[in-house]
């Protein structure tokens, strides 16, 4: 039987919106979504088994509730899978959440059906998204997906190493109720529409996570004062922050100046995938 690999690219939110809270206490989102060219790589074939290496696999001892086991459960089980574990654990770009999306199109290329979108959301908020796997705008807890047209750019994503716990990050909101984006969203034919965008639009999550995390405000200004850094913030609940750059030179360069200056610190730069 053929092993099926899949990428589970890195999820960004450019922006965060937090509109509402349902009763069940999840909030209502509206976010626009894009992933990066780096990421886990989920390997699946027919048999049995769990093994998680590459660079992050330390912080990720195989565990039965490790986001790609529930994922291939939710597919009726029975395979063995290797997570190559490249993004940083708990760091707001999803990396579990790819993960599970990533074992869902593996187990359906194998010939599988895939689970109702209720089964799929309910592995992780992120997992439709990541299923997707388009830049779109995230609405409801992260069941509403509308494609969004996003211009060539390239990110760098840092994260400091601090894990943040998104149920802790929610919980330290001050306000609930915050506007939505405009509807419709602008045209984004550029980089420099994009990023004009992005900068009159927010992520509520980034003042509560940086009062948990303050190390992430250094991560940001880090970014900002690359050469060449258009937008700098947070994503997700954090502790992952990006910056926004026009080309690959400028991004990779940035990349490198954050590793040097901060051994500690996770760094890489990567295209925008639409
Ligand atoms: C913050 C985001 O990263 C934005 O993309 C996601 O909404 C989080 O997605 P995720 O990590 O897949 O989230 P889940 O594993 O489903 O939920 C973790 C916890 O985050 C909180 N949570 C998550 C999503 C949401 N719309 N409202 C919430 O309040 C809940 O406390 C929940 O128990
Ligand atoms: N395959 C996986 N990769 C990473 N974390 C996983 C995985 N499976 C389960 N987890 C658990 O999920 C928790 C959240 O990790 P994850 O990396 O998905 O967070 P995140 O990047 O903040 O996600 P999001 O941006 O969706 O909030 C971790 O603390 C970890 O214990």
């Amino acid at each position: 039987m053929a092993t099926e690999t899949e990428f589970a690219p890195a999820k960004v939110n450019l922006t965060l919106h937090v509109t509402g809270r349902r009763q069940d206490g999840y909030h209502l989102l509206d976010s626009l979504v894009v992933f990066a060219g780096v990421g886990d790589r989920v390997s699946v074939t027919t048999g049995e088994g769990f093994s998680v290496t590459g660079p992050q696999a330390a912080l990720l001892p195989p565990s039965d509730d490790n986001l790609c086991l529930r994922a291939a459960r939710a597919m009726g089980g029975g395979v063995a899978i290797t997570l190559d574990k490249v993004l940083p654990v708990a760091s707001g770009i999803g990396g579990g959440s790819a993960d599970a999306a990533a074992t869902l199109r593996a187990l359906a290329r194998m010939g599988r059906p895939l689970p109702d979108a209720e089964t799929v959301l309910k592995l992780g908020a992120d997992v439709p998204v990541c299923l997707s796997g388009h830049a779109v705008r995230m609405t409801g807890v992260g069941e509403g997906l509308a494609p969004v047209s996003v211009p060539p750019g390239w990110m760098v994503l840092v994260n400091p190493g601090v894990a943040v716990s998104t149920p802790s990050v929610f919980r330290a909101l001050d306000r609930r109720e915050n506007p939505p984006m405009p509807t419709p969203l602008p045209p984004l034919p550029d980089m420099a529409a994009l990023v004009a965008f992005v900068a009159s639009q927010r992520n509520d999550l980034e003042a509560p996570a940086i009062a948990l995390a303050p190390v992430i405000a250094d991560v940001k200004a880090a970014l900002a004062a690359q050469d060449g850094c258009l937008l700098a913030r947070m994503s997700g609940s954090g502790a992952t922050c990006f910056g926004l750059f026009a080309g690959q030179a400028s991004a990779e360069a940035a990349a490198r100046a954050i590793r040097a200056a901060q051994p500690g610190w996770w760094a890489a730069a990567a295209p925008m995938l639409g």
